[in-house]
């Protein structure tokens, strides 16, 4: 095996030994001549210089080769970055200051501003004033602490009009971290956001009427039962069915229905808060979700009993549908919650009942889902019918009190309502006045009770021991807001013939929250004729200080909460003090109500009051019953 290897190497030996000899000798020769050469250069002196002359050649050659690839190069990523400016999205480059120094097409296209009308202004230009100065700092902010920023935001394009965009604010910086430039990309979502708003407004609303849908009406339901966990006032939750709907859809077509649940809808819309929720739950079934409405729960069944009357008018007032009109009634049923206990499904589930009860009581009616709540209803729907009758059937009467001086002298009157029922016997005005109101049947019984009043007066104008006595009598700001509420007066006195300097007007100072410049006004021109005006139960409502030395009065009445109060509690003894002090410094005279006892007389007495009334020196009586003798 190893011969047969060795053999060709013996055999190839003397070629290869020749030709390396060869080489050698001319690599020597070269060398020699290259040697002769340099050194030849070299003793000319031009050595140094020609190798640094071609060292500078190929340094320069070099350089000149990168400069070349990199402006290649350069030019490549301008390309890109051209191409890459010119996106579909809207793009502009601020300076650190914010002045923009460039936009691209799709920038003009988006905002209808063109590059020469923008270059060097602020971006804010843009801005549509729909986000406060908070929302800007925090965006800001965060650009500078992250680099940048993205989120929705509403602008405003040259024309005006404001539309949403999804932007991107990024910071630019330097080698060294040195703020360069802003850029911002953003897109117009305009179309996105339609449709999103869509997608909620049929899922949550209902498409013929507009209105919340069910889905929609639990969602709040849930909040106002936290809400009213947290801060303890009562909700309600009202169920509302039209009477006879069907027969509607029956004898008219399916399009007149719908025409008149669309105007049923904006109807009952009007008499709502807006922070009510009036929903339709399909068919002719609606809900309102009533929130906040108070912590005292008979005040709230009568605010929930007075919204289920306004719906219930509303569906009665006739509709024209078609060429002809239309008078429609509902059905509705109310639960009130509080109850922390309470969930969304026991709501429903008693409206529902107490809906299915108005429905079974008869229609066009109401009830609670609480039989205590439903009796007390009705038994206020049935005073309240009572008292419609009073008038006309002569069932009012008019008590007075006396009021009396330091020395125990009666110095004047006060006319007291009395309802005279033909089976319920006398009916404190406690619980009738309040009823009237609501019902505004306060207007005419308050006019009926000052036209008593002036003829009693001109009566005793007559008789010397009551000629001189000044009758106070009570206006209720219903009655006096009335546009005619002066002419009336003057006409009652004309009509009756009562001395004018002897009727006082008792207000109270509810009268004076709103249009307070009306209510000075009609003051002043009915104490022109003569007539005066007590402020009745001071201490008790608004209170503004303000306003009690704008208006013309004459009298301030200490209410008889403070009087009851006085000789127990601190707080209403300073309370009854410091009035009388008001009193005095404003130039008004001032009466203490509700005087039962001689100690609180001699206590009123000893802080300055010089005026009485109450129980200790006699009950309202008829005037019949009035003994007064000739002072
Ligand atoms: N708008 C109108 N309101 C009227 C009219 N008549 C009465 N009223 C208001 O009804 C409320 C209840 O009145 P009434 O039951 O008559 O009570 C008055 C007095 O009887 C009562 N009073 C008087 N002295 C005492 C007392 O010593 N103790 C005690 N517990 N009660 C007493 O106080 C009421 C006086 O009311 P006022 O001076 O008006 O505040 C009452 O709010 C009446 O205003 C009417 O014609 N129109």
């Amino acid at each position: 095996m190893k011969g047969p290897q060795r053999e060709p190497r013996v055999a190839a030996a003397p070629r290869y030994h020749r030709i390396r000899r060869l080489a050698i000798g001319l690599t020597l020769m070269a060398m020699v001549v290259l040697a002769g050469w340099w050194q030849r250069l070299w003793l000319l002196g031009g050595g140094y210089l020609l190798v640094t002359v071609l060292g500078l050649l190929g340094l320069l050659g070099l350089l000149g080769l990168r400069h070349y690839l990199h402006l290649r190069r350069r030019e490549a990523s301008l390309r890109i970055a051209a191409l890459a400016f010119e996106t579909h999205l809207g793009m502009l480059i601020t300076d650190a200051e914010g002045r923009i120094l460039k936009v691209n097409r799709t920038f003009t296209r988006i905002t209808g501003y063109r590059e020469e009308e923008v270059v060097g202004r602020n971006p804010r230009m843009l801005s549509a004033g729909r986000h406060d100065d908070a929302f800007y700092r925090r965006l800001w902010r965060q650009v500078k602490r992250q680099g940048s920023w993205q989120g929705e935001i509403w602008s405003r394009h040259r024309s005006g009009e404001v539309f949403p965009e999804w932007l991107t604010i990024s910071a630019v910086r330097d080698d060294r971290g040195q703020l360069t430039h802003y850029v911002a990309t953003f897109s117009d979502i305009s179309r996105r956001k339609a449709a999103e708003q869509e997608i909620h407004q049929l899922a949550f609303f209902d498409p013929l009427t507009g209105l919340p849908n069910r889905r929609l009406l639990l969602d709040r339901l849930q909040s106002a039962l936290k809400d009213s966990r947290r801060n303890g006032q009562f909700g309600a939750l009202l169920y509302l069915d039209l009477d006879n709907f069907k027969r509607v859809n029956d004898s008219r077509g399916h399009h007149q229905g719908d025409e008149l649940l669309q105007h049923i809808a904006r109807q009952l819309e009007g008499v709502l808060r807006d922070v009510d929720t009036l929903a339709r739950l399909g068919g002719d079934e609606f809900a309102v979700l009533l929130q906040d409405l108070g912590q005292d729960q008979e005040e709230v069944e009568r605010v929930a009993e007075r919204v289920t009357h306004k719906l219930l008018g509303v569906l009665q007032t006739p509709v024209m549908l078609g060429a002809e009109p239309l008078t429609m009634t509902g059905s509705i049923g109310i639960t009130l919650f509080r109850d922390p206990e309470r969930t969304v499904d026991e709501v429903l589930q008693q409206a529902d009942m107490a809906l299915f009860q108005a429905k079974k009581a008869g229609r066009n009616t109401l009830s609670f889902f609480d039989p205590a709540i439903q009796a007390r209803v009705q038994a206020r729907a049935r005073l309240e019918a009572d008292l419609r009758q009073a008038l006309p059937r002569g069932q009012l009467r008019l008590h007075y009190q006396r009021q009396v001086d330091a020395d125990a002298r009666v110095c004047g009157l006060e006319a007291l309502l009395r309802w005279q029922h033909p089976e319920r016997g006398m009916v404190s005005p406690g619980e009738f006045i309040p009823l009237a109101e609501e019902s505004r049947l306060i207007i005419a019984i308050g006019d009926w009770a000052l036209e008593a009043t002036c003829r009693q007066l001109a009566r005793w104008a007559g008789e010397p021991a009551m000629a001189g006595l000044t009758v106070s009598v009570n206006v209720s700001p219903q009655q006096f807001h009335e546009p005619d509420f002066v002419e009336q007066v003057e006409a009652i006195l004309a009509r009756t013939g009562a001395p004018a300097r002897r009727l006082k007007l008792e207000v109270t100072e509810t009268l004076f929250v709103h249009d307070r410049d009306d209510a000075r006004d009609k003051m002043l021109r009915l104490k022109a004729q003569g007539v005066t005006f007590a402020l009745d139960d001071f201490g008790t409502g608004y209170s503004s200080l303000a306003y009690l030395k704008r208006l013309p009065l004459d009298q301030l009445k200490i209410d008889q909460s403070f009087v009851h109060d006085l000789l127990e509690e601190e707080a209403s003894a300073a309370i009854v003090a410091s009035t009388i002090a008001l009193a005095e410094s404003l130039g008004l005279e001032v009466i203490a109500e509700g005087v039962e006892t001689e100690a609180q007389r001699a206590w009123l007495t000893t802080h300055g009051c010089q005026a009485f009334q109450g129980y200790l020196f006699g009950r309202p009586v008829p005037a019949s019953e009035l003994m007064i003798a000739v002072a």
